[in-house]
């Protein structure tokens, strides 16, 4: 069978870190991509002891691992996309750019993962400018939330008109489209994200704001779904767009794991009823 065929099913690739708990990371990418309808691909370059309450423990995968990963996965399957989460310290920052530059995966989506949901660091504080020296320059979309963004351009984001400056000082960095997710600006009743693309075009995406701690691995949720279309062969506005649909859905029809911050429900449909505007 020639290769094409052999490879022809849509393939993407998750470069992060596990949760035991199931709802981030590795596992929220991974169900994503599945209900997004494309085929999904892991290289675990760390591993979390994790639950809705908290990141208990974590241990990042030697070198030598993440490296035969790599090979096993470019050696064999297409990618068309993937993307990068928890990268957890600078050795694995920088294993992971040595590989992304050594092999074709396709159009690179980047969520600079910094800190969970319940407070634990998932990426060293001497990493964050291995990332932003070396890894940035290697995105096609950049996926920050508004802590993360505010790390990597030092600009102290407390309104919309910050966030569009941030996203410009990220372009500037080396990435191609910037979106900065509004998660975290509790203040307000839509949660509204911001893009910049590679064009100069900008415009933003807002929804309803949903009232609930069940906001587990929205963030890697977001940028997998980005991913899987990206991949399916959708423009990065589409992309996004889909993407945030996909999260509202998946956080407004809710389901009760844990004690903590929940996990998303994956198996959720895009309605039309989500608000996203
Ligand atoms: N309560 C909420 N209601 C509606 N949308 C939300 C809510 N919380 C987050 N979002 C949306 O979810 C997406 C992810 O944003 P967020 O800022 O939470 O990412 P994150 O901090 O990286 O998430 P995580 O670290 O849990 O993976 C964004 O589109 C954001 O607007
Ligand atoms: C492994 C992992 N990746 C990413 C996040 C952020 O949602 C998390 N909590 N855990």
């Amino acid at each position: 069978m020639p290769d094409e065929a052999i490879n022809s099913t849509i393939q993407t690739l998750t470069i992060a870190g596990t949760d035991s708990g199931g709802g981030a990371g590795v596992m929220a990418d991974i169900k994503t991509m599945q209900e997004r309808h494309v085929f999904a691909a892991a290289v675990v370059v760390a591993v979390t002891a994790q639950n809705t309450i908290g990141v208990q423990d974590f241990m990042a995968m030697p070198k030598k691992m993440i490296d035969e990963q790599f090979a096993s996965v470019a050696s064999d399957l297409k990618i068309r996309a993937c993307k990068t989460g928890m990268l957890a310290d600078v050795a694995t920052v920088e294993a992971v750019v040595e590989n992304l530059k050594k092999y074709d995966l396709g159009t690179l989506t980047v969520d600079p993962v910094m800190i969970a949901k319940g407070g634990a660091r998932l990426l060293s504080e001497d990493a964050i400018s291995t990332v932003r020296d070396k890894l940035l320059p290697l995105a096609d979309i950049l996926t920050p939330n508004l802590p993360e963004a505010e790390e990597l351009t030092g600009i102290k984001i407390e309104d919309r008109d910050q966030m569009v400056v941030a996203a410009k000082k990220l372009q500037a960095m080396g990435v191609k489209n910037v979106l900065i997710k509004g998660g975290h600006q509790t203040e307000s009743d839509r949660s509204a994200d911001f893009t910049l693309l590679e064009n100069g075009q900008s415009f933003w995406i807002s929804a309803p704001r949903i009232d609930t701690v069940r906001t587990h691995g929205t963030g890697d949720t977001l940028s997998s779904c980005i991913t899987a279309e990206i991949a399916k062969g959708a423009d990065v506005q589409t992309a996004i767009r889909t993407g945030k649909k996909y999260v509202q859905a998946t956080i407004a029809d809710g389901i009760q794991v844990g004690h903590g911050h929940g996990p998303l429900n994956h198996w959720a449909k895009i309605t039309d009823e989500e608000g996203v505007k």
